[in-house]
């Protein structure tokens, strides 16, 4: 296949990505806060389209102690990432994270993850920014979700994609322009603690100068 088009998006699999102490007691922390789970909504404003995007999201100004060590774990992993996936290197903004389960039921549509505005500038810390998505996997042992592939879509509409299972202690890096969806989840207990658990990671750059 030679058109660009119609290629999977590059992306990357890093398995077993945080030592098993931290991977245990993040599991142990998000069913912990289970409480501070809201319906994730869609871009700044989080409206709720539940046929487009059913799942959880960690809310709220509550602290979010594995946003620091995940930030030092990845950011020197990202020019790595870079020349991976094809990427031309770029001034780092912030990480922006999210943390989401995903229960019985539970999908997110297709979509990219850089905000089209309406034609408008992009504020500073926009997803317009955003340059690669890393989403981290983890659940409660043992298993109790079937389903929740990472699907890759081709740019060209239903050419091709790539389907990346959700494996425990995983990382899956790919561009956030990259057109892609969560598979529906099937969680057939509904216990919170036996969802699909997700942290979303954006490596976002700083706005380049304004062009004239
Ligand atoms: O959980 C995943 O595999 C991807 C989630 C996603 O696409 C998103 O939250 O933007
Ligand atoms: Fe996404």
């Amino acid at each position: 296949m030679t058109n660009p088009l119609d290629r999977v998006p590059p992306h990357l699999v890093i398995s077993d990505f945080l030592p098993a102490a931290d991977h245990v007691a993040l599991i142990d922390w998000t069913l912990a806060n289970q409480a501070r789970f809201e319906p994730s909504g869609l871009g700044r404003e989080r409206a709720l389209d539940t046929g487009f995007r059913n799942s959880l999201s960690l809310r709220g100004e509550g602290p979010r102690p594995w946003v620091a060590p995940l930030t030092a774990t990845m950011m020197p992993l990202v020019p790595g990432w870079c020349a991976a996936l094809g990427i031309a290197p770029f001034t780092l903004d912030q990480l922006e994270f999210d943390m989401v389960a995903y229960n019985d039921g539970a999908f997110y549509r297709r979509h990219v993850d850089t905000g089209v505005g309406g034609g408008r500038t992009p504020r500073p810390g926009s997803a317009a920014f955003r340059m690669i998505t890393a989403v981290y996997y983890f659940h409660r042992e043992p298993k109790r979700f079937q389903g929740g592939a990472l699907r890759l879509h081709s740019l060209a509409h239903d050419i091709s994609y790539g389907d990346v299972p959700p494996t425990q202690n995983s990382l899956a890096v790919f561009p956030a322009w990259a057109r892609h969806e969560v598979m529906p989840v099937a969680c057939p207990s509904r216990d919170f603690a036996d969802s699909r658990f997700a942290i979303n990671c954006w490596v976002r750059r700083t706005p380049p100068a304004a062009v004239a």
